[in-house]
């Protein structure tokens, strides 16, 4: 699905004024879908208070108090101090609404109010003036429910951050497509439910300024997925080989591995050191079993050249063994989870440069605490949104990065992306990244392209937590993959 960045709702605006589209005409579009929200959810209010700003976020709400007033509803207008319409639409907005203008300091909260937020837009790059944030406070503790116009007042559009206080909305009105910033956290949060309403944008031009950023959807990896031919060979639907810790710690390794063969990987092994092996053969039967101590066992292994495709992390270890079991498998394809991830924290080139050449074919799957041990500087730099910072990553890493959380972040060294927003907080369950690391090698084995398998992952994880409901564990996650 398409996402908007705040910087292209100008270039979209002009371009349709180019088109023969005036702005008014957007705005009228606009504030009307707004009011007949407000009427539609909340037709008991006994007051509709109308917060305005200065630009064309304020323009929409003097259209929408006109259309509410004309709906025979109460409404009340309370403009930000020094806050007088400053475009063109805004102002004629403005003149066209007949409703008293008052001052947003004099707003009192009263029972039955229901608030529009028609104050700033998703370009809004400094923080809010403290009158608003006194107001703002004064809404939230009331407990009054709020309707944003096209985003929460200061949430930033292209990060999801909250420069400086933000309204909490219950319903957000936004227009021709969601922005960024209401898909990634905290962002989200302060959303409440989205409804994107079509203006009357052409489709050309939200296309032509779309971003490269869309939100995770099976549209990504459909061509790559299909029914199973029916002369297929366990071979061909991909053979996958999960690395596993020592003996107290295998459980990570047999968790991805189940996943795997549960989302399709045709044969799936584990490779596990000699402590290791008795613990793993007791809890396996479709998985394969296969010892692998040292660098030559590896080097064995790997002259299968039908084992194309590998996890290494789970449960591993962090040290020189996963370092060297890492590079080595550098030719193949590999998912790089946990463990193995925090063992380049010294070295992170080694691992960049390894995978520099040829197609992508190295997925990592980092939390926020093992981005930042790869990547110190992307973390620190507050300054890039969670996208950005996905993405400069997998530039750098010759990776597609898996930047997890709730709003996990996918994302390939060409500049693609995509935000997961299908997934429940039950997934904060311990072993959940195994099986996300077992489901990514699932996909990878089965030929799918690295991005294509990640966002595939990803989806899969978040659409079994939700079938699976309450009281999730990560065995009990696996049972609910439905490729
Ligand atoms: N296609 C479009 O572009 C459409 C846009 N529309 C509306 O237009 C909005 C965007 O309008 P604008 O670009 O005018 O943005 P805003 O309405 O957010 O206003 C920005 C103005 O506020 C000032 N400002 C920003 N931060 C401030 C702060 N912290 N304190 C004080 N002043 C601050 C800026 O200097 C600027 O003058 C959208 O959110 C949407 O509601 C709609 O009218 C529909 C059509
Ligand atoms: N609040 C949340 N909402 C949705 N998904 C979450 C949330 N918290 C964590 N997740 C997901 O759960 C998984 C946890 O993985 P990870 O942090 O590696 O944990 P573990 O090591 O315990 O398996 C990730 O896929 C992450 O995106
Ligand atoms: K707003």
């Amino acid at each position: 699905m398409l996402l908007i960045e705040p910087d292209a709702v100008a270039k979209i605006d002009s371009a349709c004024i180019t088109s023969g589209i005036p702005g008014f005409a957007l705005m009228n579009v606009a504030g009307r879908a707004v009011s007949a929200a407000a009427l539609r959810d909340y037709p008991g209010a006994l007051r509709y208070v109308v917060l305005v700003g200065p630009g064309n976020n304020g323009g929409d709400g003097y259209v929408a108090a006109k259309a509410l007033i004309e709906a025979g509803a109460t409404v009340a207008l309370f403009r930000l101090f020094d806050g007088q319409p400053t475009t063109d639409d805004a102002k004629r907005a403005a003149a066209e609404c007949a409703c008293p203008v008052q001052k947003l300091e004099e707003y009192v909260p009263m029972k039955g109010d229901v608030v529009i937020d028609a104050v700033f837009g998703a370009g809004l790059t400094r923080g809010l003036p403290a009158s608003l944030i006194a107001c703002i406070d004064k809404v939230q503790s009331a407990g009054l429910p709020v309707i944003a116009v096209d985003i929460a007042s200061g949430v930033c559009g292209r990060t999801g951050r909250i420069l400086a206080g933000a309204l909490h909305a219950d319903l957000t009105v936004t227009f021709m497509a969601p922005k960024i910033g209401q898909m990634l956290l905290p962002g989200r949060i302060h959303s409440g439910r989205l409804e994107v309403i079509d203006i009357g944008t052409p489709l050309r031009l939200l296309e032509r300024f779309a971003s490269s950023t869309g939100i995770n959807h099976p549209a990504v990896w459909q061509i790559y997925s299909g029914p199973r031919a029916a002369d297929t060979h366990k071979y061909s639907h991909g053979a996958l080989t999960v690395f596993s810790g020592g003996a107290s710690q295998s459980g990570a390794a047999r968790l991805a591995a189940a996943a795997a063969l549960r989302a399709g990987a045709g044969l799936v092994t584990i490779a596990a050191p000699t402590e290791a092996m008795a613990v793993n053969a007791n809890h396996m039967t479709a998985i394969m079993l296969r010892e692998v101590d040292d660098q030559n066992d590896l080097a064995q292994l790997l002259e299968d050249k039908r084992l194309q495709t590998f996890i290494l992390g789970p449960g591993f270890g962090v040290g020189d063994k996963a370092r060297d079991f890492a590079l080595a498998l550098a030719t193949r394809r590999l998912v790089l989870d946990a463990d193995a991830i925090t063992s380049f924290r010294d070295r992170p080139e080694d691992l960049f440069d390894a995978f520099a050449l040829g197609e992508t074919r190295l997925i990592l799957t980092p939390h926020d605490g093992e981005f930042s041990r790869l990547f110190p500087d992307l973390a620190a730099n507050q300054a890039l949104s969670k996208v950005e910072r996905a993405q400069h990553a997998a530039r750098r890493a010759h990776a597609v990065v898996i930047l997890k959380g709730a709003d996990t972040v996918i994302a390939d060294p060409a500049g693609r992306a995509t935000i997961n927003i299908n997934a429940p907080p039950s997934l904060a369950t311990a072993g959940s990244g195994d099986v996300l690391a077992g489901l990514c090698g699932a996909f990878l084995a089965q030929n799918y392209p690295a991005f294509a398998a990640a966002c595939a992952a990803v989806w899969h994880h978040g659409d079994a937590a939700q079938r699976a409901g309450a009281g999730l564990t990560a065995e009990r996650l696996i049972n609910f993959i439905e490729t």
